[in-house]
């Protein structure tokens, strides 16, 4: 039984949050993919399709607390329809989210439960460490170690200058060259992608991330960018999933929302991957010091130095600027929200007011 879970990457410590869901007559499950109110789901009776339960529903404060992929879920299951519902999710050790625009902007989980992110950049001439930077912001915020893989190594011969450009702004973070054209490098990454693990995949638009989820799977399981059409999802890959099962017993996460996440409320991944930039506005005289004319500043005596990079300094300015950005605008949709809630209840009182 735990065996055919463990291929999703079912561990002893699930087993044992799972233990209230099991008295209660539930079956684990993994969601591998999202429909629109459907989900498929791998279970120890083989693929389900299951729907959310209507209390889950009902208790759900928002969008963030339905099911995502990579999710561990509580399910009753119907093997002889093919089908289950969804009671519950287990709790996520490591997320990504994007908001999503509407009335409210609202958090939308993209992944769940990565072991591990690999960053995917090109070592071609799109190569620019700055969106190494801004990816390693979001794959610390997500709670997943980071990894950084240099694509394309067969369009190179700049090599070592990247490795180096790369290992100045990320700090502790393994680096790896491959070339998924060559089949090179990627016998490296076996231990990341080794039983019970799960990688998800961050990268921009064409950086070959399909092309190197094909090669680790031993099939074309994603469509790469020769041959996809204009669905951008990949659908005539016959079976399409989301979380994909690799021959060494781990597990890739690839979502199309994978491809649209924004910096929103990563404060602590900005922390994590600037700790350099942190340190030294730490050592400022003010602590509200804004590095600008303020006596006694660490930054800007670490800046003319050459202790702190101008550059890495400017784009952490930036990313922090993106981040306030952000934090406004939802200030400014809670207040829109909430002056709306007391427009309402004015209405209804005064209308109660005339009535009476
Ligand atoms: N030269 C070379 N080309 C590669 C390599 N890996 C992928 N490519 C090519 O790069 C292009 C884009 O690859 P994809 O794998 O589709 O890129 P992607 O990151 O999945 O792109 P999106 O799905 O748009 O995010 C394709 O034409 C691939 O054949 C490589 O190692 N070397
Ligand atoms: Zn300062």
């Amino acid at each position: 039984m735990t065996l055919i879970l463990r291929q999703w990457g079912w561990n002893p410590e699930w087993n044992e949050r799972f233990e209230p869901w099991r008295r209660q007559g539930c079956t684990p499950g993994r969601v591998a993919l999202e429909h629109k109110h459907l989900y498929t789901v791998y279970t120890e009776h083989g693929e389900l399709l299951a729907e959310v339960a209507g209390k889950l529903r009902y208790e759900a404060a928002g969008r963030a607390e339905y099911p995502a992929v990579g999710d561990w879920v509580a399910l009753s299951v119907r093997p002889e329809e093919g089908r289950a519902t969804i009671r519950g999710i287990l709790p996520r050790f490591s997320k990504f989210s994007r908001k999503v625009a509407g009335s409210v902007t609202e958090e939308q989980i993209v992944a769940t439960n990565m072991n591990t992110v690999f960053i995917v950049t090109s070592l071609n001439q799109d190569f620019n460490v700055r969106r190494v930077e801004r990816y390693l912001v979001l794959a610390w915020e997500s709670g997943a170690n980071p990894v950084v893989l240099l694509s394309k190594a067969d369009l190179s011969d700049r090599i070592e200058e990247a490795v180096s450009a790369v290992e100045s702004v990320a700090v502790g973070v393994p680096i790896h060259v491959i070339s998924s054209l060559e089949n090179k490098g990627l016998d490296a990454l076996a231990p990341y992608v080794g039983e019970g693990q799960t990688v998800a995949l961050l990268g921009s638009s064409g950086v070959g991330k399909s092309t190197l989820i094909n090669r680790l799977a031993g099939a074309d399981v994603q469509a790469t960018g020769d041959i996809r059409l204009d669905d951008g999802r990949g659908k005539h890959t016959t079976t399409h999933r989301e979380l994909i099962a690799l021959p060494g017993g781990g597990l890739l996460i690839d979502t199309p929302g994978m491809r649209e996440l924004q910096l929103w409320d990563a404060d602590d991944g900005l922390g994590a991957s600037f700790q350099d930039v942190e340190q030294f506005a730490a050592q400022c005289r003010f602590p509200d010091c804004r590095h600008d004319r303020e006596p006694g500043c660490a930054v800007r005596t670490a800046l003319s130095d050459g202790s702190l990079d101008r550059a890495r300094y400017q784009s952490y300015v930036k990313l922090q600027k993106e981040l306030a950005y952000f934090a406004r605008k939802e200030d400014k949709a809670l207040q829109a929200a909430e002056k709306n809630k007391w427009k309402k209840i004015h209405q209804a009182n005064k209308k109660r007011h005339i009535r009476t």
